[in-house]
């Protein structure tokens, strides 16, 4: 069974979701004469395949380093010398096949090249699936922070075969479930009783209770995106959980689980909630448990705060000098709290801290 997902807008598409989707490629890079795969060298054989299904003109594999390494301003350049080394013209397709930071990388790579050429995430994880190859968000990390440079370009279409989870490592679906939670608290709450019924299930790549959450949360992300691509309102909700993550991702240089990282973040956040009066105890506290359940981690370093502090001042939801934060006014009802004082923020932290 096949599932297509629109995601409208100026430019729609649809996200498909099923087993052994190869036969839908051709349609997405039809009329290239170059197909660029992108992939990192765990998913040779995956891009490999890829490439043969798509069945069009001259196959430019590249290879580039694995997860954050690979999403880096020095990979995406050496993209664009072999892109420009293969004569790749504006009709051509750029494939990034892996996890979501080999195709923010391919998104970004497509979306600067010529400025802007078509572009297909070939989906391989969880989060890759149900967040990242989904909306158009592409970008590298520079040492200032996370997704610092980067571009609203979306897919002609996105492809999430389910058989790729396969070989995922159990830690990494659990990371992508993290983000999947993220969906259940800002949106669709029949996702939170999933994970709370079936953990297990939650984290099994065989069962349906996996493929139900994964469907969820994507069409969570596509009514968000497809009506705000650029994030002038509605999409920051898209960030719970994230302003505090990236914060950790970037402390931790990059070598974090995304999903781990949000996952603390997303405590924090409801922390925060409850602390400024928005949110009840028992929704904050449902945030730990369930993330617990999946084996996520739930705390941060004590001695971190003056990191993290700086860390948010980068995060592109901040106006001026006001950090700004996507919390909850209940279960499904997200809005921002901006400008909360030092000591909101201190005795939010203390609840995450060890
Ligand atoms: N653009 C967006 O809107 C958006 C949304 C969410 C996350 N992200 C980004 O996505 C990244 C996190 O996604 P991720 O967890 O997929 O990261 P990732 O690409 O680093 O993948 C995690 C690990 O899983 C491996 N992997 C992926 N698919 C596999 C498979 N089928 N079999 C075996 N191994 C496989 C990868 O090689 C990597 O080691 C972060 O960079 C995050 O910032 C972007
Ligand atoms: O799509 C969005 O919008 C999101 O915020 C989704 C996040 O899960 C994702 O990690 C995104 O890359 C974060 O975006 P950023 O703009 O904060 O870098
Ligand atoms: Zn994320």
């Amino acid at each position: 069974m096949v599932t297509r997902i629109p995601v409208n807008g100026d430019r729609p598409y649809d996200v498909i979701v099923g087993r052994g989707l190869h036969d839908e490629l051709p349609a997405l890079v039809d009329g290239a004469a170059r197909v660029a795969v992108i992939h990192p060298p765990t998913l040779r054989e995956r891009a490999e395949a890829v490439a043969k299904a798509a069945g069009a003109g001259t196959v430019v594999p590249i290879e580039v380093p694995d997860a954050e390494r690979g999403k880096t301003v020095e990979v995406a350049a050496r993209c664009w010398d072999e892109l420009g080394a293969a004569g790749f013209t504006r009709t051509d397709v750029v494939v990034g096949v892996g996890g979501g930071a080999t195709t923010d990388l391919a998104g970004y790579v497509a979306a600067a090249w010529l400025r802007g050429v078509r572009w297909v995430p070939v989906s391989t994880s969880v989060a890759g699936m149900v967040d990242a190859a989904v909306g158009g968000k592409t970008a590298v990390n520079i040492a200032a922070g996370k997704n610092l440079v980067g571009a609203f370009h979306p897919p002609a279409g996105v492809l999430c075969d389910l058989d790729a989870l396969d070989t995922l490592p159990r830690e990494d679906i659990a990371a992508g479930l993290a983000e999947v939670v993220k969906g259940g608290f800002i949106a669709d709450p029949r996702i939170l009783e999933l994970v709370e019924e079936s953990p297990e299930g939650a984290l099994d790549p065989h069962g349906d209770v996996l493929r139900e959450l994964i469907e969820r949360k994507i069409r969570v992300k596509a009514d968000v995106v497809g009506v705000d691509l650029e994030e002038s309102g509605p999409r920051e909700i898209l960030n719970y959980g994230h302003t505090l993550g990236h914060a950790i991702e970037r402390r931790e240089r990059y070598s974090w689980k995304h999903g781990h990282a949000v996952a603390v973040g997303m405590i924090f956040a409801a922390e925060l909630g409850r602390l400024s009066g928005r949110l009840d105890g028992a929704t904050a506290a449902r945030h730990r448990r369930i993330l617990e359940l999946l084996g996520l981690p739930t705390t941060y370093a004590r001695d971190a705060w003056t990191d993290l502090l700086a860390g948010m001042r980068v995060d592109k939801k901040t106006r001026a000098a006001t950090l700004r934060f996507v919390v909850l006014d209940g279960l499904a009802k997200p809005g921002i709290l901006a400008g909360p004082d030092d000591e909101l923020l201190r005795r939010a932290y203390a609840e995450v801290a060890r």
